[in-house]
């Protein structure tokens, strides 16, 4: 049985005298070390990152939350998430949890349990079950496609995102919609030493079957390709755990209902940004004297060409030249072209990114009519 009385140290810090830094730090400490993550302060709830799997959430405990007011149990996210769920089916008014924190400090977790703990206390007519289903596959794409593995986090989120739910009069999800601050996209082409590059380019190389890379002209081999080489003596994710990870990227897309078009789409633009950031440049001294630069790795180009459906010619002189004006052309130096090269990654993978989000939000858009006559 939960109750408050069995609670560790202060369990909502504006009851702690005197309240300053210390005695608040002091508090979350005491509280840490028998597992009491979560602490209030006013309505607020603070979380500490156990950083272990703590029997900390279940249905059974989802359902005593969903019951019971806050401040009648322990402090918890379910208490919440349940808090905003109650206010928005008894009220009839918006409702908005904010999670912010330093990264790996779990803000990812805490709104992966928020939306777990509105799929389970909401109904399950089909309908509703597809939107939760979409809902929660929504967010297994943008990890795979807007998370990377960093010194502080293996799973960390390197772009911004708000995700809006409607509610129908049952207090059940029947939309959503995402919006995003692109990822950053330096990352995919420059890694700080013991960083990943975005998940998805491990987990389509360890994860695709022969036939799929020899459509995409892919090597398996991680070292083969110059945009993901890092530090290697940092633990990471090993290559089983990407490839099973590929394959819930890609039933996620299937149960989004993404065609097979759409996903061969994609997985060529990831393997065109590998391919691309492969190109090497070599100095060359025009017969005006001026610096230029040539490709050395020409079959790459070709088999790019090939996934793009570009003409050889025109992304040759994209990637080695400059318009200066209408029809005037300048060579670039070759670390000019290198630059021009990473650019055209970041582009399209940020492009990619977008268009990902779009699909996304076109398919979690409301499917069926919410007022309560057209609700089965
Ligand atoms: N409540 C929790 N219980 C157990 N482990 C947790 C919890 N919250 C977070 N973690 C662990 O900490 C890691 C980092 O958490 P998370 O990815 O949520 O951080 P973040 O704040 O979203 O970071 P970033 O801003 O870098 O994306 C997770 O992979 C998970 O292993």
């Amino acid at each position: 049985m939960l109750s408050l009385e069995q609670e560790v140290g202060a369990w909502d810090s504006v009851l702690l005298e005197p309240l300053t830094e210390d005695t608040f730090i002091g508090n979350l400490q005491q509280r840490f070390k028998r597992d009491h993550i979560y602490t209030y302060i006013g309505n607020v709830l603070v979380s500490v990152n156990p950083y272990k799997k703590l029997a900390l959430y279940s249905t059974d405990l989802v359902e005593t939350y969903v019951k019971r007011g806050p401040f009648q149990l322990p402090p918890h996210i379910y208490a919440i998430a349940g808090s905003a769920y109650r206010w928005l089916n008894d009220r009839n008014e918006d409702q908005c949890i904010i999670v912010t924190g330093e990264s790996g400090a779990g803000k990812t977790e805490a709104a992966r349990i928020v939306l777990q703990f509105l799929v389970l206390v909401s109904g399950d007519i089909s309908e509703v079950k597809l939107m939760k289903d979409r809902l929660v596959q929504a967010n297994t794409l943008l990890e795979a496609f807007g998370n990377a593995r960093t010194m502080k986090n293996d799973n960390a989120s390197r772009f911004g995102k708000f995700l809006d739910i409607e509610f129908d009069y049952k207090g059940d999800p029947v939309s959503g919609h995402l919006t995003h601050s692109p990822p950053f996209q330096a990352r995919v082409t420059s890694l700080s030493p013991g960083d990943r590059n975005f998940h998805i380019f491990y987990q389509l190389l360890s994860g695709a079957d022969i036939h799929l890379l020899k459509c995409l002209k892919l090597q398996r081999n991680v070292e083969h390709y110059t945009i993901l080489q890092t530090n290697r003596n940092q633990p990471t994710l090993t290559d089983d755990e990407d490839k099973k990870l590929f394959v819930y990227t890609k039933s996620a897309l299937e149960i989004l209902g993404f065609n097979v078009e759409d996903i061969v789409d994609i997985f060529q633009v990831i393997a065109i940004v590998l391919k691309l950031g492969n190109l090497q440049f070599v100095p060359c001294n025009n017969i005006d004297g001026t610096e230029g630069c040539a490709i050395s790795n020409e079959y790459e180009l070709f088999e790019i060409c090939e996934l793009l459906g570009a003409e050889h010619r025109w992304l040759q002189r994209a990637l080695t030249s400059r318009q200066i004006e209408d029809g005037i052309l300048t060579d670039l130096s070759a670390y000019e072209a290198s630059k021009a090269r990473d650019n055209l990654c970041r582009t399209l993978y940020s492009r990619l990114f977008t268009w990902l989000i779009n699909k996304i939000n076109e398919i979690l858009k409301v499917r069926f009519n919410i007022g309560p006559k057209n609700v089965k």
